[in-house]
């Protein structure tokens, strides 16, 4: 059997994910055309690629132990060939011998022949147990993080991170599962410029402005989004907008800042809910090329400006704004679900230097906001230490600031991505 463009395609990009540190949602879309492929073939190597690398933990630790000399001794470029193939032979409707077939001819061709027997082997011997089987013996005698770790394809300093995040830990399983469902595209009509029912899709569950296209499908093609009036949001970023603009205050509420803007979803529909009540948006972001996707966000609104500086240093006046927004980088573990590859690219590392800089981003919000005026301080992770404990600091540092509200929303549960929010205000 010869191999089929889709899987040369799906191997293609899973070898740029682990070779290049490449991004499976950017890198398909641009192999797909380079290979010419869509309708059922794209949603092939959609589905192939996304969960070989989301499943990679589960699969790793099947083929290490089939492995005589263990996993490290496998080539690379052998063992991206190997997780495809178990992705089709565990979790896809593939037939054995096609998935066995077609893998070992793409080793056979982008590798050579000497690693051509050992692929056929693993590979057959994956293909006589099913996932469950598998992941009882992977499992058995393991504690129940590194247990939870290979079931569920997360780090285990992850698995523990988040259990320590969750308001009760027997949901751990839920919040498990659920990040590794691919979620539905959902979009939103900005309000003053859009209706919902302008959009396809049905309404969403959280806010009055989502849409989710239930069968998936090409946002770049809907009018509204092409000219900027409607954008594609997940309803936990679009709650942290539509809650951070609610938050009432008294008196003037003219100016809002929203401090780190790219690449501009919740500029966008923060200046839409402004435009209403005439008030006008800087949205500001560190990096030039994110700013321009600010700038191309924001273009269907003639109330935003956009300025490129480091939020911990540019140039503004304290207490100048009524209303600033600090959706700080973060580790983005609350949203696992839309990112095959994260899990696998973060560290704690990246945790400590991402909190050091969240607790200063912080601290300037509060400089900048008002007496009276409010900070809104989120996150697309859920992760104790990037949430609650950067707010607690904050509020143990600064005299005359109070805590008014903090909301965490999870994919098990309302169906978004784990995006937390606090709103701060600064006392008269
Ligand atoms: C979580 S993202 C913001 C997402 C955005 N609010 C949205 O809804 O589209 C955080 C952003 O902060 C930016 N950033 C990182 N360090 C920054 C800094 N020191 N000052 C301002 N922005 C920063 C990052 O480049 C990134 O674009």
């Amino acid at each position: 059997m010869s191999v089929d463009a889709a899987r040369t395609a799906a191997y293609d990009i899973v070898r740029q994910v682990s070779e290049d540190g490449a991004y499976v949602n950017l890198v398909i879309p641009r192999v797909l055309r380079e290979h010419q492929l869509s309708g059922r073939d794209a949603a092939f190597v959609t589905e192939l690629v996304s969960g070989a690398v989301r499943l990679r933990g589960t699969y790793d630790a099947i083929i290490d132990t089939l492995a005589s000399h263990g996993i490290e001794r496998i080539d690379p470029p052998v063992l991206d060939a190997l997780r495809l193939g178990a992705h089709q032979l565990l979790s896809m409707r593939v037939p054995d011998h096609a998935a066995v077939t077609t893998t070992v001819d793409l080793v056979r061709r982008h590798v050579g022949h000497k690693p051509v027997g050992f692929t056929n082997a693993i590979l057959r011997r994956i293909g006589r147990r099913a996932l469950g089987a598998w992941l009882d013996e992977v499992t058995t005698g393991l504690d129940e993080d590194d247990a939870l770790a290979i079931r569920y394809s997360h780090p285990r300093w992850i698995v523990r991170e988040l259990r320590e995040a969750l308001p009760d830990p027997a949901q751990l399983v839920d919040l498990l599962a659920a990040d590794n469902a691919a979620p539905k595209v959902t979009l939103v009509a900005r309000p003053g410029l859009c209706e919902p029912d302008e959009l396809p899709g049905v309404a969403g569950k959280l806010s009055p402005y989502a849409r989710i296209l239930e069968g998936g499908g090409m946002p770049g093609d809907i009018p509204a989004v092409r000219d900027g009036r409607a954008g594609v949001q997940d309803e936990g970023s679009q709650l942290v907008a539509i809650t951070s603009a609610a938050a009432p205050i008294e008196g003037r509420d003219e100016r809002w800042l929203d401090l780190c803007a790219g690449p501009g979803g919740k500029s966008a529909l923060w200046a839409a809910l402004a435009a209403g009540r005439g008030a006008r948006v800087v949205a500001n972001e560190v990096q030039r090329h994110r700013a321009d996707l600010v700038r191309q966000a924001v273009r269907a609104l003639d109330n935003v400006e956009v300025t490129v500086h480091d939020g911990r240093h540019g140039p503004w006046e304290p207490g100048s704004f009524d209303r600033v927004l600090v959706d700080a980088p973060c580790t983005g573990l609350g949203a696992l679900r839309r990112r095959p590859e994260s899990r696998w690219r973060r560290t704690t590392a990246d945790l400590d230097d991402l909190v050091a800089l969240q607790g200063q981003l912080l601290a300037r919000a509060i400089e900048l906001t008002r007496p009276g005026g409010v900070v809104a301080y989120a996150t697309c992770s859920p992760v104790v230490a990037e949430t609650r404990a950067v707010v607690d600091a904050a509020l143990q540092e600064h005299a005359g600031l109070d805590l008014e509200s903090m909301q965490q929303w999870w994919p098990h549960t309302d169906g978004t991505d784990a995006m937390f929010l606090a709103l701060l205000r600064r006392r008269e």
